[in-house]
């Protein structure tokens, strides 16, 4: 099975899930795109009466577009379950995530969650995290000394740039830089380092998060559970 069939099989598995009136968050990424599809397609064919909360405009646009109700997440009382993708699980269930620029909306509404699943191929579950460069998205006033800083910190940062050597700007309108840090062996402590450093708004470290992971493996889709 490609990487693709593995990311829609557990978008399909993660939506089971799903219980008529549940206020859901909705992550952001590929793998994500096909858990709203089959969304969609649930509500369509059941009539479930769900409203989602979304972690970018995108997803907001797809829900919307399959028939799902989007409220802000302002306009909620709570969620019940947020369904995201991740960058990298590690075998404490401690995660990255951001590569989609998403990561600061992800975490607002992971925090304000009441369960939170991440669904994974299985190309994501990994023994250390730090292969996947971490993102933190930062303010664009004054981001170059902010590189600067983390440059001499020997946390190897690099602005995220699109393909016409601009800027990814996220939905906050802020950029987006990367560290290229190889292994991350603290990652509570490098999170504490970075909340710390003025200009970057949130890094892309989830830590003691997720409850239930599904990853995606040629022989089915399997369960775990982080914590409760
Ligand atoms: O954190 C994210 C977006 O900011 C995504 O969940 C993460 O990048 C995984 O994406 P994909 O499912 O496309 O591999």
């Amino acid at each position: 099975m490609n990487q693709d069939a593995l990311k829609a099989l557990v978008g399909q598995a993660a939506v089971k899930y799903v219980e008529d009136g549940m206020i859901l968050g909705l992550g952001t990424g590929s793998t994500v795109k096909y858990m709203v599809d089959a969304l969609g397609k649930r509500v369509a064919e059941e009539g479930l009466h769900i409203i989602g909360v979304a972690t970018s405009d995108r997803t907001a646009k797809q829900a919307e577009s399959l028939g799902i109700t989007i409220k802000e997440l302002d306009d909620v009382d709570h969620i019940d379950l947020t369904i995201d993708g991740a960058d990298e699980i590690d075998e404490n269930f401690q995660g990255i995530k951001g590569g989609g620029a998403a990561h600061l909306w992800e975490k607002i509404v992971a925090i304000n969650s009441t369960k939170n699943m991440w669904i994974v191929d299985e190309s994501k579950m990994v023994h250390h995290l730090g292969q996947f460069p971490l993102p933190l998205e930062v303010i664009p006033f004054g981001s170059t000394h902010v590189l600067e800083k983390l440059d001499k910190m020997d946390l190897h940062p690099e602005f995220r740039m699109d393909a016409d050597g601009h800027h990814v700007m996220t939905d906050s309108k802020n950029y987006i830089i990367d560290l290229h840090l190889g292994r991350i062996d603290h990652p509570h402590e490098l999170a504490n380092t970075l909340n710390g450093i003025v200009g970057v708004v949130e890094h892309g470290l989830f830590l003691d998060t997720v409850n239930t992971v599904i990853v995606g493996r040629s022989d089915g889709p399997e369960v775990l559970n982080a914590r409760d």
